[in-house]
């Protein structure tokens, strides 16, 4: 990891309120998954090639919904207000001046709109892709996805790994439950079943199907991404349900602390789903040595959460831009370092697993 990205969480938690800080760093349970997200990685190897390089590399990935330049998407999390004031606007910007994608959550603090014309304001053909949780009551979700199609967003990214909102002990000790005085989920207002300017609570459902998502994707000419999906078998009906690409993820370690680590679950999903779409996967990815390993193992591209709000935290846009910076310029080292050309040069057999040799292979 580089030193910089390494202390970015003490930058970030000079500047937070503790009780804010803890919300965004914090995990589910006893943080088992949370800690596994990141030491899964430290676990695994890359094995270079030699003499096949050069010396220009194209990092670029296309994606239902977008090309971005380099590999790496700013994963959706909720109210960057708390972090900084200009909250999304300032993450929209320099994920559009990096030429990635900034995933707009519909818990953000900032409306959609509003998101998307900053990511424009810094690059005109920025894409921006809103995600949003299917809600039991279907007009509001047909709401939400009507919002995000104005707002002129790429793609939507659905996540499906909170039945139930995961329970947060740090939070829960702190009793933080509301934002601050001033601050909302601005794509929650004005919904049905909300008083005109009220703002409506995303609400988590266990009885949310299939069958939810089918009539949500009849919404919408979008591509829908699933988010959430780490079983093989979910994977496989996400593409028979006709979604675009597939996020592998355990929400940061935020929803079951019995989940794998996310980058030990990727090989699976990525072999039953065959080519069929595209798998991004999420959690614990801190360097661009992280972003090359899980390439590696089938990924198109990865998302960061935390590490995108702690650089916000300490440094507003600029904090953001060198998040990204910093993993492009890592990732172009490693993928040298390997004789890798473009992200496509990166092929599971280059993946071995520490400490058990190099005919150990993984996935
Ligand atoms: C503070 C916080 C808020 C989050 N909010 C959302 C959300 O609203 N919707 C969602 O799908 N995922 C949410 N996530 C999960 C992220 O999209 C992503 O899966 C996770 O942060 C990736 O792990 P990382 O933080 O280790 O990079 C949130 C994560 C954090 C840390
Ligand atoms: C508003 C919350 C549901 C956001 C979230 O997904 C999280 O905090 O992990």
């Amino acid at each position: 990891m580089s030193t910089w990205i390494a202390g970015l969480p003490e930058q970030a938690r000079a500047v937070l309120d503790p009780v804010h800080y803890d919300y965004y760093a914090g995990g589910v349970g006893d943080e088992v998954v949370l800690g596994e997200n990141e030491a899964a990685f430290r676990r695994l190897a890359l094995l270079p090639r030699v003499l096949r390089g050069r010396s220009e590399r194209d990092l670029s990935v296309e994606l239902p919904g977008g090309r971005l330049d380099l590999p790496v998407l700013i994963a959706p999390t909720a109210f960057h207000r708390l972090a900084h004031p200009d909250g999304e606007l300032a993450t929209a910007r320099a994920a559009a001046a990096a030429g990635t994608v900034l995933v707009s959550g519909v818990a953000a603090t900032v409306a959609i709109g509003e998101v998307v014309a900053a990511a424009r304001s810094a690059a005109a053909d920025a894409s921006v892709w809103f995600q949003l949780y299917p809600q039991p009551d279907e007009d509001v979700t047909a709401c939400l996805v009507e919002r995000a199609e104005r707002a002129g967003c790429a793609a939507l990214v659905v996540t499906a790994d909170s039945p139930v909102f995961g329970r947060h002990r740090r939070d829960a000790e702190h009793g933080f439950h509301d934002l601050p005085a001033g601050l909302a989920a601005e794509n929650m207002r004005d919904l049905p079943g909300a008083p005109p300017g009220g703002v409506r609570d995303i609400e988590m459902s266990p009885s949310v199907s299939w069958a939810h998502l089918d009539r949500l994707r009849e919404l919408t000419s979008l591509p829908v991404w699933l988010k959430g999906v780490l079983h093989p078998a979910d994977a496989v009906l996400a593409v028979e349900h006709g979604m675009a690409g597939i996020v592998v993820s355990n929400h940061g370690g935020r929803q079951s602390d019995l989940a794998p680590a996310a980058v030990e679950a990727l090989p699976a999903v990525v072999d039953a789903v065959a080519g069929r779409v595209p798998v991004v996967l999420d959690g614990g990815v801190r360097s661009g040595g992280d972003v090359a390993v899980a390439l590696a193992l089938g990924a198109a591209a990865v998302g960061v959460g935390r590490p995108v709000l702690w650089g916000l935290a300490a440094a507003g846009e600029p904090g953001v831009a060198r998040v990204l910076d910093v993993l492009r310029d890592e990732f172009d080292h490693v993928l040298a370092l390997c004789g890798g050309r473009d992200p496509a040069d990166l092929t599971r057999d280059l993946v071995v697993a520490r400490g058990t040799g190099v005919f150990a292979r993984c996935g």
